[in-house]
């Protein structure tokens, strides 16, 4: 896999950096840099104390954690996240509990979210009057069944 050099800027000197937990991982464990209780259906903007500079071409996406998710129902409202490499604040986490009982309880230094860096197109958008045809046409949403 290869790398890229990505500057990063600690805002929270206590917590870790985003870390790879093995080798071959796509994201890198973001932690949280506040405690946070939600209750059942509740949200909360969580920082992670730590902000990047992406080279040009590259962005950064947030992503939920598995386990967070299959276990307490917690995920994140706008998974995955966009990072734009021109962004220079605190990458922070949108978490939701969606568990209908329990609340949850996220303290400081907990790892909330997962941090994947892709190489992105810029498109030249070109408007045209018709589109070239294809086989699946307009065809979504369930189109092909169950
Ligand atoms: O999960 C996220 C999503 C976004 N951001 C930051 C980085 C991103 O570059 C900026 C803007 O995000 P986005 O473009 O998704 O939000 P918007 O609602 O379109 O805001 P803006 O008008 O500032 O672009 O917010 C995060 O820290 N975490
Ligand atoms: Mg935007």
């Amino acid at each position: 896999m290869s790398t890229v050099e990505i500057l990063i800027h600690r805002l929270d000197a206590e917590l870790p950096l985003p870390a790879y937990a093995h080798p071959g991982d796509a994201g890198a464990d973001l932690y949280a840099a506040e405690d946070v209780e939600l209750a059942p259906g509740e949200r909360a903007v969580v920082g992670t104390g730590v902000a990047i500079a992406l080279p040009d071409g590259y962005a950064a996406f947030v992503h939920p954690r598995s386990g967070l998710a299959a276990r307490h129902g917690i995920t994140m409202v706008n998974a995955p996240g966009t990072v734009d490499a021109g962004y220079r604040g605190e990458i922070k986490v949108t978490l939701i509990n969606t568990d209908a009982k329990e609340p949850f309880r996220l303290q400081r230094g907990d790892r909330v979210a997962q941090l994947v860096i892709q190489r992105v197109e810029r498109a030249a958008f070109y408007e045209v009057e018709r589109l070239p045809g294809s086989m699946r046409g307009a065809n979504g949403f369930g189109s092909t069944g169950r």
